[in-house]
């Protein structure tokens, strides 16, 4: 298969975890014999620096005539920290979303058993969870009119949401419902919230044309707690926007890190795969960030074209680096590898899919022992 590819590396740890997925998926071409071209394009905090813009026409325009885009993360202190800078990297993604009319996100979140042990969260709580998360993203609070007074002193973030920008997202929850354990969780804040409660009545509107995926409904403060406590409760979840982006990065945990949570950002005609962390700005050029969130991002991406073996090298190559500990520091604290290195082990496991051994006590990266 031919396909373009917009690579928006970004701020941060952005450029080197993309780095390593650009890497993956040019192994997946060689070995599967496609023809993946790649172009790269500014967004973020980069991208104000050299052009005063957080999203530029030529990314834009990039992004619009690409297959897909493989974004990285944007993200700067010197932005976080002045929160009266007018020009900020975020507004580059948000804009990109938009434009690109991305209302879907989707977070697949599953656990590894070699990493069940190490986890916070009580082994049997986890062991089993898999559900992934509908995050509605083009929509609601982050999206709102925005205002602050003249005089500093109160500020306004709207919140708004239609029908019809509710059913088009609940509808992929509850196909990916069908396809999956089916049971779908709203979640919400119905109690307090008027949006709410029109995700509520549009949802259970919707629910008809899905007899067979049970619907039940759980406040966001209770789901917080849920996925904590109880897990394996959920197959798919639907949610709004910051609701789905708070709930994301917890249930990282049950992972064993946000560096391994990927995500698809799918529209009507285009698609964006991204990791849900950000620009981890403290370890940017360290080489320790996890890579896999980006390269599993790419697996998702490779999904949404129908090359499902392929993908599944990818996610196999990832379950089997974990199995042999192969892990950056934020998984494997006392003999963790790099960023690059991670890419490159993948990337040989790949390559030499059709005849993998591997000797785990000779294993080393330098020279990889894959016989
Ligand atoms: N999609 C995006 O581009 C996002 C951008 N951001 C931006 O990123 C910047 C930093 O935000 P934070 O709140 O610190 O969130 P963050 O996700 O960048 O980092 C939070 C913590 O997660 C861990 N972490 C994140 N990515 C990791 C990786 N690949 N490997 C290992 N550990 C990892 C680290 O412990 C880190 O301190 C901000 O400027 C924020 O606006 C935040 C979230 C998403
Ligand atoms: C700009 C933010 C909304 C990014 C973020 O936190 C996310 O999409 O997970
Ligand atoms: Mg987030």
């Amino acid at each position: 298969m031919k396909l373009k590819i917009a690579v928006l590396p970004g701020d941060g740890i952005g450029p080197e975890i993309t780095q390593q997925a650009v890497k993956v998926l040019k192994s997946v071409a060689d070995r599967f014999d496609h023809d993946f071209h790649f172009e790269e394009a500014l967004v973020g905090a980069t991208a104000i620096d050299q052009l005063n813009n957080p999203l530029p026409d030529a990314t834009l325009d990039l992004c619009k005539e690409a297959d897909a885009v493989l974004f990285g993360a944007i993200g700067h202190p010197k932005y976080d920290n002045d929160p009266s800078a007018k020009i900020r990297p975020e507004q580059g993604l948000l804009k990109l979303r938009k434009e690109l009319g991305l209302f879907a996100n989707v977070r697949p979140i599953t656990t590894y058993s070699k990493l069940i042990e190490q986890s916070p969260l009580r082994p049997e709580r986890i062991n089993g969870a898999d559900m992934v998360i509908y995050r509605e993203l083009t929509g609601g609070i982050y999206f709102g009119e925005k205002f602050i007074s003249e005089d500093g002193n109160s500020a306004t973030d709207i919140c708004t949401y239609s029908v019809s920008e509710i059913e088009r997202v609940a509808h992929l929850a509850f196909q990916a419902a069908q396809k999956r354990r089916k049971k779908l969780t709203l979640v919400d804040k119905a109690n307090v919230l008027e949006t709410s409660r029109l995700w509520r009545k549009t949802v259970t509107e919707l629910a008809k044309d899905y007899p067979d995926v049970k619907l039940e409904f759980l406040f966001v403060d209770n789901a917080a707690m849920q996925m904590i406590v109880n897990p394996k409760q959920f197959d798919v979840i639907l949610t709004e926007n910051m609701f789905g982006d708070i709930l994301s990065d917890e249930a990282s945990v049950i992972a064993g890190s946000i560096g391994l949570l990927a995500s698809a950002s799918i529209g009507l005609k285009a698609a964006l795969f991204e990791p849900i962390h950000g620009s981890y700005p403290e370890a940017a050029g360290k080489g320790i960030a996890n890579p896999v969130a980006a390269i599993l991002s790419a697996a998702m991406l490779l999904d949404h074209f129908n090359l499902t073996e392929e993908a599944n090298a990818i996610r196999s190559a990832v379950n089997l680096s974990i199995e042999l500990n192969v892990c950056t520091q934020d998984i494997n604290k006392d003999n963790h590898y790099s960023t690059e290195k991670i890419g490159d082990f993948l990337d040989g496991l790949i390559s030499d899919n059709d005849n993998i051994s591997i000797n785990n006590e000779n294993l080393n990266l330098g020279q990889m022992t894959i016989i």
